[in-house]
């Protein structure tokens, strides 16, 4: 080891770590005042933050010449501004964020890409419960699923906007990856695989060829599972990659292979949910609403045919049985719809959709992701 050559490469770290920190109180400072600026308003603004990202991400690329060396990866860029972000959100606000528990789901890892670590993670032991602690003011935010690309609508949830008048304020789409995660290193050792029944189908190819003796348990989540695969010699299981960090603590959860589910395109879509409306102005607004149409043939159409003609691209509709969507009737269907515009903008098109539907309720306006 070259030790004079170490001390003086840590004495310019440490310098450079100095006027790091200097810059990061200084971006704090702005944080602040931007948060009086707002006057109470938004906060969070996603799109603001996946542009800086992505900003910052092509300025570290187009380095040339001796910067070229500099060049970071791209993800770690990713990384550091989710939590430089989380920390001035936090400044502005203390938040505190209720998810599909326990710690290690797959929910809990998109909260924490969406929103990083500078904030209060509330594990919820289903939706109704993050639906309700968000209605009661006892989180200010809930991460709830919304589609998945492979499975399609997670139609508990959109049913919970009919229990509870709680708000969509973000968007987030989170790619789901499968791996398999071990104490032991050998993968044809491994005698016993836990996980959720969705992650051991999912992934049902890759274990039958590389774990080929290795009994398959059901467990209620893939936190759960890893739970139990950590206490176990010859134990796996199958779930985020994160998963390894939260349950490696003491004793080494080795990643032993990633992206083990059969198809490529495994994303969810979640909603972030408030018990407040967005109060800010998006540049790429999106619109959730639901609305239930009146009883006569070509409502529905009608409807369609108003927001066609207000040049409103409508980018999902879907209809879910509803019992309480009109009084007095037995059975009803209430459409569930994204409208890429803002459409508390536009009175006298939600009046217009009136005379065609029993009720119109705005889920949501905020910033459109994709
Ligand atoms: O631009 C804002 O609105 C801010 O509050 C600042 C900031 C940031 O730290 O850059 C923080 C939170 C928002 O989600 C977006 C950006």
């Amino acid at each position: 080891m070259d030790t004079e050559a170490l001390t003086i490469l840590r004495k310019e770290i440490d310098l450079l770590d100095g006027a790091l920190l200097d810059l990061l109180q200084k971006r704090a400072y702005l944080s602040k005042q931007v948060a009086k600026a707002k006057q109470g308003g938004t906060i969070f603004y996603p799109l603001r933050e996946k542009e800086i990202v992505a900003k910052l991400q092509e300025l570290n690329l187009s380095a040339s010449g001796e910067e070229k060396k500099q060049v970071l990866p791209s993800e770690s860029i990713r990384h550091i501004w989710t939590e430089i972000f989380s920390c001035s959100r936090s400044l502005q606000q203390k938040t505190s964020l209720a998810f599909l528990g326990p710690a290690g789901t797959f929910s809990h890892f998109a909260g924490l890409e969406l929103m990083g670590k500078s904030l209060n993670f509330v594990p919820c032991h289903d939706f109704n419960a993050i639906f309700a602690k968000v209605h009661a003011g006892e989180v200010r935010y809930g991460l709830v699923p919304l589609e998945n690309s492979l499975q399609g609508t997670v139609g508990q949830c959109l049913d919970l906007f009919e229990e509870y008048p709680v708000s969509i304020v973000a968007e987030h789409y989170s790619g789901i990856c499968q791996c398999l995660l071990s104490k032991q290193q050998d993968m044809r050792r491994i005698e016993v695989i836990y996980s959720h029944p969705q992650a051991l189908m999912q992934s049902h190819e890759f274990l039958r060829t590389h774990c080929p003796n290795a009994r398959l348990v059901e467990m209620s989540s893939t936190a759960e599972a890893a739970k139990r695969a950590v206490t176990e010699e010859n134990a796996a299981t199958v779930g985020h990659e994160g998963l390894a960090e939260l349950c490696g603590e003491n004793v080494p959860f080795h990643v032993l292979a990633k992206d083990i589910a059969g198809s490529k395109e495994n994303i969810t879509r979640f909603a972030l949910i408030a018990k407040e409306q967005n109060s800010g102005v998006f540049r790429k607004p999106k619109t959730s609403f639901t609305f239930t149409v009146v009883d006569k043939a070509g409502a529905l159409s009608q409807v369609l045919q108003i927001l066609h003609k207000a040049d409103i691209n409508l980018s999902k509709l879907e209809s879910r049985p509803s019992y309480h969507a009109v009084p007095g009737s037995a059975w009803q269907y209430r459409f569930f719809a994204d409208a890429q515009a803002d459409l508390r903008e536009k009175p006298e098109l939600t009046l217009a959709l009136k005379e065609f539907c029993y009720d119109i309720r705005i889920l949501g306006v905020y910033e459109n992701l994709l």
